[in-house]
């Protein structure tokens, strides 16, 4: 896996004098970078900026985020194909939203093959404070950058005084708690710490404010084919933080995987004429707690099994969904562990999935699933 730093910030911020010290950092640690740079325009000025040896692409004229999402795809495939390198760092315009960005860069076609290490927000000092002077819209966005940030670097300190920095400070972490904010002259960072964390956050670092990660993502591997009503079924429950998903799901009926699409509520399916891997891309605010679709459609039939137990509501992961059931077959509440007791339980619970009034193929996905918990647990002393 390749790690990936997107630098977001707004124009004129720092960028690319933090790119240009980052790149210099991993080259003296041993690491290959490899540069994506986004410029509005039509010529590449600030790439002159990156050394000639280490592998770049620019994005010209128009935004990351709303130039054609193939010509990034293209780009970015074209990078990790014909290039060697150990991080990728993208440069992206100051009127890039990070969500926009995060969404291009993680196609479903190469999304293995990246890890998302940190999404850095460059702030200029003086202009944040001088703020309430830009266009609504504008201001928005700028918001935006830093609300999405994992780390929030504070550049150009130089240009205020200390009572103009601690407003900004005080602000910056009302406007997002969970990032690390960094102060800085001409972006010269501790690049050490800022990778050596997670996710781009000094955890380890004493003065650190944030806890909780914000915007990320995760790649969900998808084992079986889903039929479409319970992938909308699934959308639709989950929480307004998840921005985005996309990627491929084998359908039961037909013989190649769909693009499936999803944003802001609305979904959308093409059929592929190619064996394309199927697996999803989620992107959203504290994305790792959001249920897979395999854990949805488990639990929403152990909800039918087992109406008015409250806790499988709350389950969001494969592993709680184990522990209720291996304690079901176990039945641990009042039979003995036995073989035979076990065996008896199974049966019990299969009748009972097969009386139930829902689809024979969620039926199918939860009968294989009880099927490895009982081989699982038969294969330990009971
Ligand atoms: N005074 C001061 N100037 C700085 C500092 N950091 C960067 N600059 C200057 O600010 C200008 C913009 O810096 P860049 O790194 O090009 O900013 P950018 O965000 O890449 O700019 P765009 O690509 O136009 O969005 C340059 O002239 C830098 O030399 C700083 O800490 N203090």
């Amino acid at each position: 896996m390749k790690s990936v730093y997107l630098l977001s910030g707004f124009l004129g911020s720092g960028k690319t004098t933090l790119l240009v010290k980052f790149i210099e950092y991993l080259k003296s640690k041993g690491l290959r970078p490899a540069v994506i740079m986004n410029e509005l325009g039509a010529l590449g000025f600030d790439s002159d900026a990156v050394e000639g040896d280490v592998p770049l692409r620019e994005l010209l004229d128009g935004c990351i985020c709303c130039s054609p999402a193939e010509k990034t795809e293209a780009q970015i495939q074209q990078i990790l194909y014909q290039e060697e390198f150990d991080v990728l760092l993208i440069e992206t315009t100051g009127a890039a939203h990070p969500v926009a960005s995060l969404d291009v860069i993680l196609s479903p076609l190469f999304a293995d093959q990246f890890e998302l290490k940190g999404i850095l927000t460059v702030i200029d000092a003086k202009r944040f404070l001088q703020r309430d002077a830009l266009p609504i819209q504008t201001k928005a966005l700028y918001l935006e950058q830093i609300r999405h940030a994992h780390t929030l670097i504070v550049n150009k300190t130089d240009l205020v005084d200390r009572d103009e920095l601690s407003e900004l400070l005080f602000t910056l972490q009302q406007l997002n708690n969970s990032a690390e904010i960094i102060e800085a002259q001409h972006a010269s960072i501790d690049f050490e710490k800022l990778t050596s964390s997670r996710k781009g956050t000094a955890s380890h670092q004493p003065t650190r404010i944030g806890k909780e990660l914000r915007l990320g993502s995760r790649l969900d591997t998808l084992e079986h084919s889903y039929p479409q009503y319970l992938v909308e079924e699934w959308v639709q429950s989950l929480p307004d933080s998840v921005y985005r998903i996309k990627g491929y799901i084998q359908l039961p009926s037909t013989t190649h995987p769909h693009l499936f699409q999803y944003s802001y509520g609305m979904t959308q399916w093409m059929p592929e004429d190619v064996k394309v891997k199927t697996q999803l891309v989620l992107i959203g605010e504290s994305i790792k707690t959001v249920p897979s679709l395999d854990t949805f459609s488990l639990r929403s039939l152990l909800e039918l099994l087992y109406p008015g137990r409250e806790r499988i509501a709350e389950f969001t992961t494969r592993t709680e969904l184990e522990q209720f059931i291996d304690e079901e077959l176990l039945d641990v509440r009042t039979h003995p562990r036995t073989r035979l007791n076990l065996e008896a339980k199974l049966l019990q619970i299969e009748e009972k999935i097969q009386a139930l009034d829902c689809s024979s193929w969620q039926q199918m996905h939860f009968l294989d699933f009880l099927s490895m918990r009982y081989k699982h647990l038969s294969t330990q002393s009971i």
